[in-house]
């Protein structure tokens, strides 16, 4: 039996695991990996220690966060018992040669993400980069590693390369999504589209599943944010992975708690944005 048949448990596994991050299809992940991607610039002087803004965001309820391995050996006291942990096994910094940006790296295995008590794995795909190749072999290696241990696989799918002219178009995140479903993704995270009526096609073209909108630049108000939110789940999406519009917010507990009331309880963005006067 190759290393890879996986076990007779393994989907059980993957339902398990799915079910804490999921919680009637729905979820709102913390995506904090952005110490790699972007570096100090993401952050506020008052917010350069990690455990500030993870305890706020555990504190308000999140369902899950993203975290690289790293990190989540630094902060396991904050999280642990408490959300679901996704451990992100790719990753690029900023500072790389521009032509290198459509590359995320492989930093980790399963095998760590299941030492650090990972309830999933994630990885990163940019569908139309020059690297594309590499990165759908480093894919398969996930995947297949993940599924010998019924560990669930978040793709984030995001089409970017020198040929694509604008990454947010509909029909690009469509074929993202698409190609996220064509290579086993189990969970599916890209970005958002604009509107509900061409978001409910990148749910349609994921073919059943769950699509949640990866966060994106900080929106000029809060209720912005919460009003995107609001269509994602209106277009039939499972919710939201954020980082920027949690941790940059005035207020990280009411952004999480109004996020939250958003994709659990289908609360209007007017009525959710209250959390932030709290
Ligand atoms: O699109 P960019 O600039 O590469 O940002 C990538 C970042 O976006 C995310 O996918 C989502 O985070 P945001 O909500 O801040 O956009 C992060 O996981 C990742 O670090």
């Amino acid at each position: 039996m190759s290393k890879y048949e996986g076990t007779s448990y393994s989907n059980v596994g993957i339902k398990v695991r799915l079910s804490r991050i999921l919680k009637n299809d729905r979820a709102v992940i913390f995506a904090f990996d952005h110490g790699l991607e972007h570096g100090p610039r993401d952050f506020m002087e008052d917010r350069y220690m990690a455990k500030t803004i993870l305890e706020k965001v555990v504190n308000a309820g999140v369902d899950a966060m993203m975290l690289l391995p790293g990190m989540a050996r630094l902060t396991y006291d904050i999280w642990k018992n408490k959300v679901a942990l996704i451990i992100k096994l790719t990753g690029k910094s900023d500072i790389r040669p521009q032509d290198k940006h459509y590359l995320q790296s492989s930093l980790g295995s399963v095998e760590q993400a299941i030492s650090l008590g990972a309830d999933a794995v994630a990885a990163t795909v940019y569908w139309g980069s020059d690297y594309e190749d590499e990165m759908i072999s480093h894919w398969y290696e996930i995947k297949e590693s993940a599924t010998y241990y019924g560990m669930p696989v978040l793709q984030l799918a995001y089409p970017r390369g020198s040929a694509i002219k604008n990454r947010y178009d509909p029909e690009i995140v469509m074929y993202g999504a698409r190609a996220a479903a064509e290579t086993g993704a189990d969970l599916i995270k890209t970005y958002y589209t604009g509107n509900k009526e061409t978001f409910a096609k990148v749910v349609e073209m994921a073919q059943g599943l769950p699509v949640v909108m990866s966060g994106g630049a900080v929106r000029d108000k809060p209720i912005e944010f919460l009003e995107d939110v609001y269509n994602v789940i209106q277009a039939g999406g499972s919710g939201v992975a954020v980082g920027r519009n949690v941790f940059r917010s005035n207020n990280i507990e009411g952004m999480v708690r109004a996020v939250m009331k958003v994709v659990h309880e289908n609360a209007l963005p007017e009525e959710a944005v209250k959390e932030l006067e709290k």
